[in-house]
């Protein structure tokens, strides 16, 4: 592990902030000393901090009659200035230079805003810059959110192809039960072959978090999916980014399970919503995309398409009980595709380089 040269590291509101609300001067102000002795080892950092709803509380009251978006909009907007100069601050101390970065899931929504989002971070890195990232949460309200920032993350560590991704969070990893029974253990590494992570998770968030738990450890699944290690431990630990680093502290560790995966593919993991149409396919066709074997997408197996699309836009595939099987780019446009529907001898709609499957 002490080989990781680029990581993105989330640091999750709860571990900023105290049980009453307000920012946890003292951690803050520990995890930015990790961070720059990172740095100091010509480690690459990118930090996405959430916080800054929770920022924003212990600066303004507001009362229950605001309606949650706007709220949240206020505090959001009031905070994030209270977050970042507070980094700026901290990470001037020790001579480094960061910035803000703050989107919304449209930045990311086709090859051309992604691209533009790369090139930002690209600069930024090249400039030995530090960029601290969170969801404008100011602009982005309900269907146009992440569901959280540990999404977000696990967006930008796959788009900048990280070693790794540390999310650091209020417990010390992926519990088989509730963090609170001492009946739960800790599971050390999750494997691919475990499946049912969902069972040992319970609904329940911490108190200024948005996910959960379960949205952490799908992420990472996927994450982990793309050639990337995803450790999920304990931020409100002194010494916790190098502990993880050198693995001497026990955490959750979501093991890489693939070895290099193409831009297109790791954008295509994470834009599913952007897909312009959907694509059903039969039982045999669903069979082969799923299998083993790469296998492309051919017009004998489509059995119906819905919505219009172009040479190169995203489709999303579904089998014949509309279980999503996948996105892909698609070779040719929704006329064409129709008109070939279920002939033999064509050529691929989808090819297997540009099919990103969805894990189960
Ligand atoms: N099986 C489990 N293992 C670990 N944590 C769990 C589990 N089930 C539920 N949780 C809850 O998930 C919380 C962490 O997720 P979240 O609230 O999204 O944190 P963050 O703000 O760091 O993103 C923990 O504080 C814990 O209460
Ligand atoms: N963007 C929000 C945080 C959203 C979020 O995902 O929070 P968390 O689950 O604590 O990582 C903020 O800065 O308050």
């Amino acid at each position: 592990m002490a080989a990781y040269k680029k990581l993105v590291i989330k640091i999750g509101s709860n571990v900023l902030t105290r049980e009453n609300g307000l920012p946890h001067a003292e951690r803050i102000s520990e995890l930015i000393d990790e961070m720059a002795a990172l740095k100091q080892q010509g480690i690459e950092v990118i930090l996405v901090s959430s916080g800054a709803v929770a920022a924003g509380r212990s600066m303004v009251k507001v009362s229950d009659k605001y309606d949650i978006v706007a709220a949240r909009q206020l505090l959001a907007s009031v905070g994030q200035i209270q977050l970042i100069s507070n980094y700026e601050r901290l990470f001037r101390a020790h001579d480094i230079t960061c910035s803000q970065v703050l989107v919304t899931r449209e930045d990311f929504r086709d090859r051309l805003h992604y691209r533009n989002i790369y090139n930002c971070f690209d600069i930024l890195l090249k400039h030995s810059i530090i960029p601290v990232v969170n969801e404008n949460d100011v602009v982005s309200v309900t269907e146009l959110m992440f569901t959280d920032n540990d999404e977000l993350a696990g967006l930008i560590a796959s788009m900048m192809k990280a070693d790794a991704l540390i999310i650091l969070t209020n417990v010390d990893g992926l519990y088989t039960g509730h963090p609170a029974d001492p009946a739960s253990q800790l599971i050390e590494a999750v494997t691919p072959a475990m499946d049912d992570l969902a069972a040992f998770i319970s609904s329940e968030k911490s108190n200024f978090g948005r996910g959960g738990m379960l949205t952490k450890c799908n992420m990472a699944r996927k994450i982990a999916g793309l050639g990337i290690a995803v450790h999920i431990a304990n931020g409100t630990k002194p010494g916790i980014l190098q502990q993880v680093l050198n693995n001497s502290i026990p955490h959750t560790s979501f093991l890489p399970f693939e070895g290099s995966v193409s831009g297109s593919k790791r954008w295509m993991a994470h834009a599913g919503n952007y897909a312009k149409a959907v694509v059903h396919v039969n039982k045999g066709a669903g069979e082969a995309l799923r299998g083993e074997r790469a296998a492309s997408l051919l017009p004998v197996g489509i059995t119906a398409i819905e919505g219009e699309f172009r040479k190169k836009d995203l489709v999303r595939i579904v089998d014949e009980n509309h279980a999503v099987i996948g996105v892909g780019i698609a070779e040719y446009g929704s006329d064409k595709a129709q008109s070939l529907l279920g002939m033999k001898n064509q050529k691929p709609l989808v090819h297997y380089d540009y099919l990103y499957l969805h894990h189960h």
